[in-house]
């Protein structure tokens, strides 16, 4: 913010300027567009995905809509493409003046939210899209539960209950993971984390190899590095973030709805970490969600996610239905 605008703020804050005429508007870092504002920017925007696209994203069972997709994907996906230009043109522009020392690493974009928000659909629908941009036919995606710490650990920490917070995971390993993909180096590895088992696989990895986009998702990618040490925050090697965003009392709502769907699926497998949920019925198994959700995944939303909000490029935030209701856009 500069300090015309901190000052706008300050007057903002003490109600304005005392004055009958109406108080000049308030002033932040990021352009606010309604859903109808933003959606009308999709009409010059070609649409990458077809009604058969859906349906193969919708068969890895994300819920997502083609209306969804046109009017609120579409523009974003355009507009990261904007970014992925203009981050090309800087690095040509910088390597001409290097004599042509720098080689191009992958454009990084970081995706924030709580637990249930819809960060993996958002994450999911946004590759797809950007793999049939010409510029960025390779994107990868890399979720950040592969560090965490093993339950193992965690148990040996006192932190299985933390499971989620920024002290669960192995954040050097993530932070070196990154530091080596935005140094350009080739088949970077991964660790994988497994529902299922509700724990990290041993020996496990997935490899990025020099992608022209790799997108990051997590509940804790916004992060400050922690205070007092020197240390990198993951955000540093992002060239874009988002952060999904809802009302809290929407969030549990669909956290809840998803583990009740969560019995016929995952639950019921003979390896489930929650194999004693499968047969629950409705009423024991929402209180088992909310009670799960109240404990863990709130108290992180409250303490260490929803304060990285304003840290992102984009806030994407959604109605009780899922349809994202505003954008807010950092300015440049
Ligand atoms: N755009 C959407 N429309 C409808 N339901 C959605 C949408 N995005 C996510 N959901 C549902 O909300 C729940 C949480 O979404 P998910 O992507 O798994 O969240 P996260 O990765 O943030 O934990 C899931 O049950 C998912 O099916
Ligand atoms: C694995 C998660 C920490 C999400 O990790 P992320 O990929 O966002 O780093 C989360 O889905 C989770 O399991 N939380 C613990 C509480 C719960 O079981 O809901």
């Amino acid at each position: 913010m500069t300090t015309q605008e901190q000052g706008a703020h300050d007057l903002d804050a003490r109600g304005g300027t005392g004055g009958a005429e109406a108080a000049a508007p308030s002033l932040t870092p990021f352009v606010e567009l309604s859903r109808a504002d933003w959606s009308r920017l999709s009409a010059s925007t070609p649409l990458p995905l077809g009604d058969a696209d859906i349906v193969r994203l919708r068969s890895l069972s994300d819920p997502i809509d083609l209306a969804e997709v046109d009017e609120v994907y579409r523009p974003l996906s355009r507009l990261l493409g904007l970014y992925v230009e203009g981050i090309a043109s800087v690095h040509r522009a910088t390597d001409t003046f290097l004599g042509g020392r720098s080689s191009r690493t992958p454009f990084v974009i970081g995706i924030a939210g709580s637990v249930a928000v819809g960060k993996s659909t958002t994450a999911r629908v946004l590759v797809e899209m950007l793999r049939r941009w010409a510029e960025t036919p390779h994107v990868e995606l890399v979720t950040t539960d592969g560090f965490l710490l093993p339950n193992a650990e965690l148990r040996r920490r006192g932190l299985m209950e933390r499971k989620g917070f920024p002290e669960s995971y192995d954040r050097r390993a993530l932070l070196r993971f990154l530091t080596d993909v935005k140094s350009g180096a080739e088949h970077v590895e991964a660790p994988v984390y497994d529902h299922l088992t509700y724990d990290v696989v041993p020996g496990a990895s997935v490899t990025v190899n020099r992608p022209d986009v790799l997108v990051v998702e997590g509940l804790n990618v916004l992060q400050p590095a922690p205070p007092g040490g020197t240390s990198l925050a993951v955000s540093d090697f992002f060239d874009f973030s988002i952060y999904v965003d809802a009302a809290t009392a929407d969030i549990e709502r669909w956290y809840v709805e998803r583990f009740l769907r969560l019995r016929q699926t995952a639950f019921s497998h003979p390896d489930s970490y929650f194999r004693r949920y499968a047969d629950l019925d409705d009423a024991d198994a929402e209180r088992t969600a909310r009670d799960i959700w109240r404990r863990i995944n709130a108290p992180n939303l409250e303490e260490n996610i929803s304060p990285t909000r304003s840290r992102a490029t984009l806030v994407m935030t959604k109605d009780e239905q899922h349809r994202i209701q505003q954008v807010l856009l950092r300015k440049l």
